[in-house]
């Protein structure tokens, strides 16, 4: 995983006088998914949209293989992300065309968009709510919805804005599961932004800790947190024990 996806340099993102962020150097490499945590405030989400050429820095360089990223080539390179924010932003039609516009707008020949979204529907457990339309979504549902739209775009670089945080625990559990095998089998690299550290041994290759908009330490969960990475909790344990109480 050594080939570098997307990196930053010399990065300064400024609200009027307020310097938001001041980062040297952070560089996401080829299938990696980096869980970016830090506590409110800290400027995740302003990183997260920088990286994501939604946001225009101060100063510095954003790079996408090696390309620095300009008003020029910037639709281009948009064009190889996605991002799934926290709420799922639906357009008030079916989940089908909910996934399926993002590819119209791509030029996705007809054939190959159906085949696609068909795909990750199935794959995202909601395929017999395709016909649904999406304020008849639970918030679970419609964040499934966002995530199929968004790996249906088959991006080289997944963005993710604390997706799960309004989602109930038994839920949020379930998707961090298939996000993470997701993932793994597509082999997207991904940023996942997230100031819960429950859901932090999920979705990570690296830890990156943000505080007052610097990058003050990255490494593996290991490294960062002295730890090996547990999934398991007294949380996961106490659910597992009313799932099978629920079945019995
Ligand atoms: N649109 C905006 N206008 C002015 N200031 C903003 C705006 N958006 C964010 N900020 C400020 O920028 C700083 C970083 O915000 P950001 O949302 O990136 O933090 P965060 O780490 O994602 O926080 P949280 O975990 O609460 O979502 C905060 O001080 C915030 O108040």
């Amino acid at each position: 995983m050594n080939n570098t996806i997307l990196e930053v340099h010399n990065l300064q993102f400024k609200r009027g006088n307020r310097e938001i962020l001041n980062i040297d150097h952070f560089a996401l490499y080829e299938r990696e998914t980096i869980a970016l945590i830090g506590a409110n405030g800290a400027g995740k989400s302003t990183l997260l949209q920088v990286m994501a050429l939604l946001l225009k820095p101060t100063r510095g360089t954003v790079e996408f293989r090696g390309v620095p990223a300009t008003p020029r080539n910037a639709l281009a390179i948009r064009r190889r992300m996605a991002v799934v924010f926290q709420e799922p932003l639906l357009l008030n039609t079916t989940v089908y065309e909910n996934v399926a516009t993002g590819l119209k707008l791509r030029g996705v020949p007809q054939g190959e968009m159906k085949k696609r979204v068909d795909r990750w529907l199935e794959l995202l457990g909601i395929a017999h709510l395709a016909g649904r339309r999406s304020h008849q979504l639970s918030g679970g549902e419609a964040q499934r919805v966002s995530l199929a739209r968004a790996f249906a775009l088959e991006p080289d670089v997944l963005f993710l804005d604390e997706p799960f945080s309004a989602l109930d625990f038994p839920t949020r559990l379930s998707l961090l599961n298939e996000l993470d095998r997701l993932l793994k089998d597509t082999g997207i690299a991904a940023i996942f932004v997230t100031h819960d550290f429950s859901e932090v041994p999920y979705l990570t290759d690296r830890v990156a800790v943000l505080k007052n908009g610097r990058l003050v330490k990255t490494g593996t969960f290991e490294e960062i947190f002295k730890v090996k990475p547990r999934r398991e909790n007294y949380i996961t344990s106490l659910y597992r024990v009313f799932e099978s109480d629920a079945a019995g």
